[in-house]
């Protein structure tokens, strides 16, 4: 009796029409076996004719007959009987076990591993170390001897020490989760942990819980024979499944067939079980690939101008500098944005976009800080607002686009359920008009099949359906500003212009702003109105586009613009976009 059980592979479950267990003949089989037992355990009493304690000294050891369709025991009693009231126990036994483990293991591991590397990470893998290294069976005849001899105390047991099992699954399968960038974008959207968790991370490793609870369920009804051989779990007359199969040794050489109803009972139950966790494993697909491209559009120069707003600013920021320990990554960082302007954050790898865009939003990596300044959103400075009531900002006021479609979407939802989540949570509308918004925002954001693609799951979508996608999420909840990091980095080469214009429409219609970030200077011409160049976390340049890429002030930017292979290097690196894009 071992508990040394392997975690089934934390394989991220993909909810979708492909991932159904794909119905065979042995499952249907196994499926029908485990209702013929189950149902026969329940309507035991109904079921037979017989105590299943009653002897009948006159007729034991019988074959089957009519009157006992699987003959008697060394004592008369009717096998079937015992079986099927056995069968009671042994189940429900299983079951215990099975939901000690599962609530010890899985809400411990969901949440050590979503809060990764936190104390509760430590402390419980610590606990699991400790209950793994307990050696089971000496465990299990010290509870038993001082407890009485108890079927249930001792599946309870059982439970409590295979638990570890379902917490590394958990803790792995969340850990892996919660680093996703859909995960990131629910909390960008201002969701709380545990409705993260519940909603995002546990369907994520459903299957993989799924295919362990029916090994731990084979595991469990083992387990119960062996103690219950021993008499130590189910002692005699009570009927059980172990107890059966000893029964059925002692009178092995006078009676051999008595082992075989109660051994066949216990191996098809266990092989069922074995059949039922294969089919969902079976039934998790793969990582679906999703393609990456990269991209160069060239479009002209905006000519309609973005309606900004020129009464004043909405977002202020004022020289905030932000660190990891000693080191500066954002130095003296200011910059004014009004309401429908687009500005964009470019400059080279590193040189601190992200971490600006991030600052805004309040969601900076772990160990960087915001060490000064002032983030002022219509007179709220974020820097300072608790993270309760930042949560309303984020997703609210402040929607966020990542550069990767694909991995933003969480992959065991529908379209239409993910925009739907964002409508519930930001906005107060009736089931019936969230369902009309979602096809309105799948319609906004220029999507044909407006019904299909309502009905898909990212997997089944092209990259930049998926920006589409997220980007109808972000509006779902009418933001003032809109923060895009790379959103077109990830998408083919003809997609990039569509969805750049699509976000400048958008900002157009709805006067909302945006911040790109992007160290693409044609995504610069393309969209934006103002564009600030940073360099190693500082701002070096703060202008209008024409006016950046006709007098660059700085030489820096000027030998970016160069550098581009859109522009043809000339005194001023003047940008010859319009000339690239007419010959396209
Ligand atoms: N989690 C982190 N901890 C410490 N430093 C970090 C962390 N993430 C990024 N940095 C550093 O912060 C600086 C700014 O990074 P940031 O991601 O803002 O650059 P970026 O301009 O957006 O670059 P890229 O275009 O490559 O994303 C870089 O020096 C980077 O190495």
């Amino acid at each position: 009796m071992s508990t040394a059980l392997s975690p089934a592979p934390a394989v991220p479950t993909v909810r979708t029409r492909r991932a159904r267990p794909r119905i065979s003949v042995p499952l249907v089989l196994a499926l029908l076996w485990i209702a013929i037992v189950v149902i026969g355990a329940i309507a035991a009493p109904l079921l037979t004719p017989y105590d299943p304690v009653k002897q009948d000294l006159a007729n034991t050891l019988a074959l089957p007959t009519a009157s006992h369709p699987l003959g008697t025991d060394g004592l008369g009693r009717d096998i079937l009987s015992r079986l099927l009231h056995g069968g009671q126990v042994s189940l429900l036994g299983a079951l215990l076990a099975l939901v000690v483990a599962f609530v010890i293991g899985v809400p411990a591991g969901l949440t050590a591993g979503y809060f990764r590397g936190g104390r509760w990470d430590a402390i419980s893998a610590r606990i699991i170390d400790l209950l793994q290294s307990v050696p089971v069976i000496v465990i299990l005849l010290t509870i038993l001897a001082v407890t009485g001899k108890n079927v249930y105390t001792a599946m309870a047991v059982f439970g409590l020490i295979v638990s570890p099992v379902f917490f590394r699954l958990a803790r792995d399968g969340a850990a892996a989760t919660s680093a996703e960038l859909y995960v990131d974008a629910a909390k960008v959207y201002g969701l709380r942990s545990p409705r993260i968790i519940a909603r995002h991370v546990l369907p994520n490793v459903r299957n993989p819980l799924i295919v362990q609870a029916t090994i731990v369920l084979s595991l469990a009804l083992l387990t119960q024979a062996g103690l219950s051989y021993l008499g130590l779990a189910s002692p005699p007359p009570a009927p059980s499944w172990g107890g059966s199969v000893a029964d059925a040794n002692t009178y092995i050489n006078q009676q051999p067939w008595m082992l075989v109803p109660s051994g066949l009972v216990l191996v098809l139950t266990i092989l069922a079980f074995t059949v039922v966790g294969d089919a969902v494993r079976d039934a998790i697909p793969g990582n679906a690939g999703t393609g990456r491209g990269v991209m160069v559009a060239r479009t002209p120069l905006p000519a309609d101008a973005t309606p900004v707003d020129q009464r004043g600013s909405m977002l202020s920021v004022v020289g905030l500098s932000a660190a990891a320990g000693e080191t500066p990554l954002l130095t003296d960082v200011s910059f004014e944005l009004r309401r429908g302007e687009i500005l964009a954050l470019v400059g080279e790898s590193g040189s601190g976009k992200t971490m600006t865009a991030m600052s805004i939003i309040g969601l900076l990596p772990t160990g960087v800080e915001a060490t000064a300044g002032r983030i002022v959103l219509d007179g709220d400075d974020l820097l300072t607002l608790p993270e309760s009531e930042l949560r309303h900002v984020r997703g609210r006021r402040i929607a966020y686009i990542g550069q990767e479609p694909m991995v933003s979407l969480d992959p065991a939802f529908s379209v239409a359920h993910q925009i739907d989540e964002s409508l519930r949570l930001h906005r107060t509308l009736d089931r019936r008009a969230r369902r009309d918004e979602v096809r309105r925002l799948l319609a906004q954001v220029k999507i044909a099949d407006v019904e299909r693609v309502a009905r898909s799951f990212p997997h089944e979508l092209s990259g930049g359906m998926a920006q589409r996608v997220c980007i109808a999420m972000a509006l779902a909840a009418e933001p003032e500003l809109l923060i895009a990091d790379e959103p077109t980095t990830a998408l083919d080469v003809t997609v990039q212009a569509d969805i750049l214009e699509l976000l400048r429409e958008l900002c157009r219609e709805r006067t909302m702003a945006m911040i790109i970030v992007t160290h693409d200077f044609g995504v610069v011409a393309d969209v934006a109105d103002r564009a600030i160049v940073m360099l190693h976390g500082r701002i070096i340049e703060n202008a209008a586009v024409e006016e950046l890429f006709d007098r660059p002030s700085h030489e820096y930017t000027a030998g970016l613009l160069a550098a581009n292979p859109a522009m043809r290097g000339d005194e001023h690196a003047v940008w010859y976009a319009d000339e690239e894009a007419s010959t396209r």
